[in-house]
């Protein structure tokens, strides 16, 4: 069956505004009506029945009325433009088209409507931290960190994968690494289009299909994949939650040199939002000299 995301419909929101090109349409105002649908994954609101879970229509109908009775525009395109951008900006909503009407519009012949439709998709850069320190069917971690790389340039919804060089790190965590193998870690870049539960959903596969089975908490592991960040801190498009189940950014990260270097080296301009504000991932690294991080491979 071919793929088809679940949606939320929102039809027939109707405000007033002063959007037009000519003097009696500025002066006089008409009504619009705006449709929105939304792509947004509705299998964890399905299971929870938690509104938190989902995109709450009342609150997008309520920024299509303030976009519409807002600063006049010459288009209905740009009107458009404007609350579908409004609507992708929510993490939940994966793509978005929006439909806006303009019955009363004066067009000079009898007509029943005028609607322009855009469609767009969201799409966010995001940082990914693997890390492996067990053999999986004979092969070494790098080989697990290299088939989880294709898995990742093969997930849908994911595209612009680049990776850092693989790195060899001693195990951070104390009492409860001690003794563990050597990790090899490395990070991924790359743009998605899918909300961030949905996201580490699709990376839990990955892990799960490269034989990870989850039994002690930071415990030696075939395949780890972290979501460290969702969005960008330095645009403040970045999400931040505190939601256990998608914690962002990763709330770990920052201490992690395993984290930080692999991901220095694929983006030297890197940053992350913590306690203290946006900081330059240059600027963390510094502070975490205890820790031993050694490039294996460079960067493919
Ligand atoms: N941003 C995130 N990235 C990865 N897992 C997360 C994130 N936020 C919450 N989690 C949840 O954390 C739980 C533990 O994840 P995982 O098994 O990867 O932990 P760990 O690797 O042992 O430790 P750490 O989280 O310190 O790396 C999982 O249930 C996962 O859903
Ligand atoms: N060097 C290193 N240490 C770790 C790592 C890791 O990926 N690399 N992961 C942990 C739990 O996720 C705990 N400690």
């Amino acid at each position: 069956m071919a793929y088809r995301a679940d949606l939320i419909r929102l039809t027939g929101v109707r405000a007033r505004g002063f959007h037009g090109v000519l003097a009696h349409e500025r002066r006089d105002g008409q009504d619009f009506i705006v449709d929105v649908e939304m792509s947004v994954d509705l299998s964890r609101a399905g299971a929870s029945d938690d509104l938190r879970h989902t995109v709450h229509y009342g609150e997008v109908a309520a920024d299509v009325v303030a976009i519409v009775e807002g600063e006049p525009d010459d288009l209905i395109e740009s009107l458009a433009e404007q609350i579908a951008k409004a609507v992708l900006a929510r993490p939940l909503v994966e793509a978005v088209e929006v439909t806006v009407h303009k019955p009363q519009a004066p067009v000079g012949v009898p007509f029943s409507d005028v609607e322009v439709v855009v469609r767009r998709t969201k799409d966010v850069p995001v940082v990914i931290a693997l890390g492996a320190n067990l053999e999986r069917d004979g092969e070494a971690p790098q080989a697990t960190l290299r088939q989880a790389v294709r898995h990742l340039q093969r997930t849908r919804g994911l595209r612009a994968v680049r990776v850092s060089g693989l790195y060899a790190t001693a195990p951070v965590g104390g009492e409860l690494v001690a003794g563990q193998p050597d990790y090899v870690n490395a990070v991924a870049l790359a743009r998605t289009s899918l909300a961030p539960a949905t996201l580490l959903a699709r990376l839990h596969r990955i892990e799960a299909d490269l034989g990870r089975t989850r039994d002690v908490r930071w415990g030696a592991r075939t395949l780890d994949l972290d979501l460290v960040q969702y969005g960008d801190p330095r645009d403040g498009s970045d999400v931040a939650s505190t939601d256990p189940d998608v914690l962002l950014p990763h709330p770990r990260a920052h201490q992690r040199a395993f984290v930080l270097v692999p991901w220095l080296d694929v983006d030297p301009e890197a940053a992350l939002r913590t306690g203290e504000g946006v900081t330059p991932v240059a600027e963390l690294i510094p502070r975490l000299t205890d820790q031993t991080v050694r490039e294996l491979e460079g960067q493919r």
